[in-house]
């Protein structure tokens, strides 16, 4: 059989996020699955499906997934790694709070604030300097800030209420707006910040933080920049929204792909088996088009992914 194969990676009629490719009882179809560079993607590329592959020609289209050499920790449970989060966190407080009197801090939602639990305890609840620290987010759904849905909500219950950050260094969305309002309103708000001089410009004219801590999905999302979504590919916003997210809840607000990566430090925190593949595909420089969205996080200082063994096991 003769294929070609398109820039989303899809081949004959058998596209990425289509479900003819998962048919399996009708006869027109591809049977056996295998994956050429061995990076695990999840859903797989319809051309990394196709077994016994002899390959005549690759377009040039396909890039490898951008990565520049980030630090990769591999700890041995999810225990050491919020030791090892909360000690990485309180050096670069530590750092950015001498260097330039604030430390910007710009957290995800979902499981990365249980990790972030050690920073509560000693020694760090008492040694962190807490009165210069500023909390933003990465992305956030837009519903009310006391819904169980809210990343607000989620962050303040298990880790802002349990240290002195003053109320004005906390910048919740405000979310009586429609999403795309929230999103411009947050953009604003950002703007005024970098015009009093509380975060720095970055040299391509995009607000530096200090650190972004993200999580990564399992399709590979970073903040809420999904693979299959146009709001990855934004270049002159600060703030987007997304009212269709795969991951729900489905409105959201995410900040835009050249702001993450003007952050001068970045940490990827992966503590779950079930995104090995994912971690693989990226960190193995698997040939992903169009990449991973974790592929394409960059920080202007350090890179550092944060991982358990197991999430770290399909690493070569
Ligand atoms: O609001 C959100 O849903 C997040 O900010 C999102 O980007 C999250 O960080 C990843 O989905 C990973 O989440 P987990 O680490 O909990 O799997």
């Amino acid at each position: 059989m003769l294929n070609g194969i398109g820039p989303d990676g899809h081949i004959a009629s058998l596209f990425p996020n289509r479900p003819q490719q998962y048919e399996k009882k009708r006869k027109r179809r591809c049977r056996h699955f295998a994956t050429l560079g061995g990076g695990g993607v999840m859903p797989p590329l319809p051309c990394a499906k196709v077994k016994r592959v002899a390959v005549i020609a690759v377009p040039i289209s396909l890039a490898l997934a951008s990565n520049e050499k980030p630090i990769v920790r591999i700890l041995d449970s999810e225990e050491d790694a919020a030791v090892a989060l909360a000690e990485y966190t309180a050096n670069l407080s530590e750092k950015y709070i001498k260097q330039k009197g604030s430390f910007s801090v710009v957290l995800s939602g979902a499981n990365l604030i249980n990790t972030m639990r050690k920073l509560l305890k000693p020694p760090y609840n008492t040694t962190i300097d807490w009165s210069k620290w500023l909390i933003f987010w990465v992305d956030e759904r837009v519903v009310p800030l006391d819904d169980p849905l809210s990343n607000y909500k989620l962050a303040f219950d298990g880790f802002l209420s349990k240290v002195p950050i003053p109320k004005s260094n906390i910048y919740p969305i405000n979310y009586k707006k429609s999403p795309a309002d929230v999103a411009v309103d947050y953009e604003s708000r950002l703007k005024k910040l970098v015009d009093e001089k509380i975060i720095p410009l970055s040299a391509s004219k995009f607000p530096k933080f200090d650190l972004i801590l993200l999580g990564v999905g399992f399709d590979g999302h970073v903040a809420s920049l999904f693979p299959n979504r146009p709001q990855r590919y934004e270049k002159k916003r600060w703030v987007t929204f997304i009212t269709d997210s795969p991951k729900p809840p489905p409105p959201r607000i995410t900040l835009t792909f050249p702001v993450i990566n003007s952050a001068s430090d970045i940490a990827l925190v992966v503590l779950d088996k079930g995104k090995a593949d994912i971690v693989a595909a990226t960190l193995g420089g698997a040939v992903v088009t169009p990449s991973l969205p974790c592929a394409e996080v960059k920080a202007e200082e350090e890179l550092t992914w944060f991982l358990d063994k197991d999430t770290a096991s399909k690493l070569k």
